[in-house]
């Protein structure tokens, strides 16, 4: 496991959109290297903060839509076109302003797609798609994903995965179905703690005041059952990236001052 690091931006503002430029720089860097980039976005303020942030930015056709690939770390699970599905936002935000190539953005399944509502047979679906996408070097479990994004709540979870409930003890699915999750609504499908580990990169947003006590018991050496955040971490970096409120109660020693 590597160390986290931390960058401090001022206000959520500018972490949106700085973290919309480091994406962008690492999306073209990975398509530079490998002729395509796989990234795995999070629902949320923060995580469609940055999606606004990267429609607006001067640099993103940098980007070529055509070969990315977007996944989703967790979904809620409503009706094809609820406005609180993830997919919806990220659409709204950026998705529909871009030229992606349809048959590389892997929406989790909706409630009344193929799988009807039962989540946990949705779930198994979109492992299996994960695994199709995974190539040899992948042990055949998820694509390697370049980047993959976590909003942070409250309460220190990360996609789907709340504290002490099921989905974060899961050791060998990739993809589960989540019931009962205390932020509404309360079905949902969500990536595994052992799926987020295999991205090269795990990137955590977090901002606002109300995220100052989840970084700080996330980066104080909680467990990740009782913080699934704490278990969030990628093969060769994790990135906490924080405003000054959220970063607010974390030890000085731990992260650099906040950018001017
Ligand atoms: O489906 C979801 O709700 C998100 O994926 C969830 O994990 C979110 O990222 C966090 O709850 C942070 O949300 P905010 O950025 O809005 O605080």
């Amino acid at each position: 496991m590597n160390t986290p690091q931390l960058v401090v931006h001022h206000d959520k503002e500018l972490m949106a959109q700085a973290a919309a430029a480091r994406l962008i720089t690492k999306i073209v860097d990975a398509q530079a290297s490998r002729g395509s980039a796989s990234v795995v976005l999070t629902g949320g303020r923060n995580g469609n903060g940055l999606l606004a942030a990267l429609a607006a930015a001067p640099a993103r056709d940098a980007i070529d839509w055509g070969r990315l690939d977007l996944w989703w770390g967790d979904e809620r699970f409503l009706p094809e076109g609820d406005p609180d599905r993830n997919v919806t936002q990220a659409r709204e935000a950026l998705l529909d302003s871009v030229p992606l190539d349809p048959k590389r953005v892997h929406a989790m399944p909706a409630s009344d797609g193929p799988y009807g509502s039962d989540v946990d047979a949705a779930a198994a679906a979109y492992a299996e798609e994960l695994a199709r996408a995974a190539g040899p070097e992948n042990h055949g479990a998820v694509p390697t994903f370049d980047v993959l994004m976590l909003g942070v709540g409250p309460d220190t979870h990360v996609a789907s995965l709340f504290p002490e409930l099921p989905a974060v003890r899961e050791t060998d699915r990739t993809v589960v179905g989540v019931h009962g999750a205390p932020k509404p609504p309360p079905t949902r499908v969500t990536l595994t703690l052992p799926a987020i580990r295999a991205a090269r990169e795990v990137w955590l947003l977090a901002a606002g005041e109300d995220k100052a006590g989840a970084a700080a018991i996330a980066l104080s050496g909680a467990g990740e059952i009782q913080a699934p955040a704490a278990g969030a971490y990628g093969r060769a970096r994790t990135l906490w990236l924080l405003d000054s409120a959220a970063a607010s109660q974390l030890p000085r020693s731990l992260y650099p001052p906040a950018s001017p």
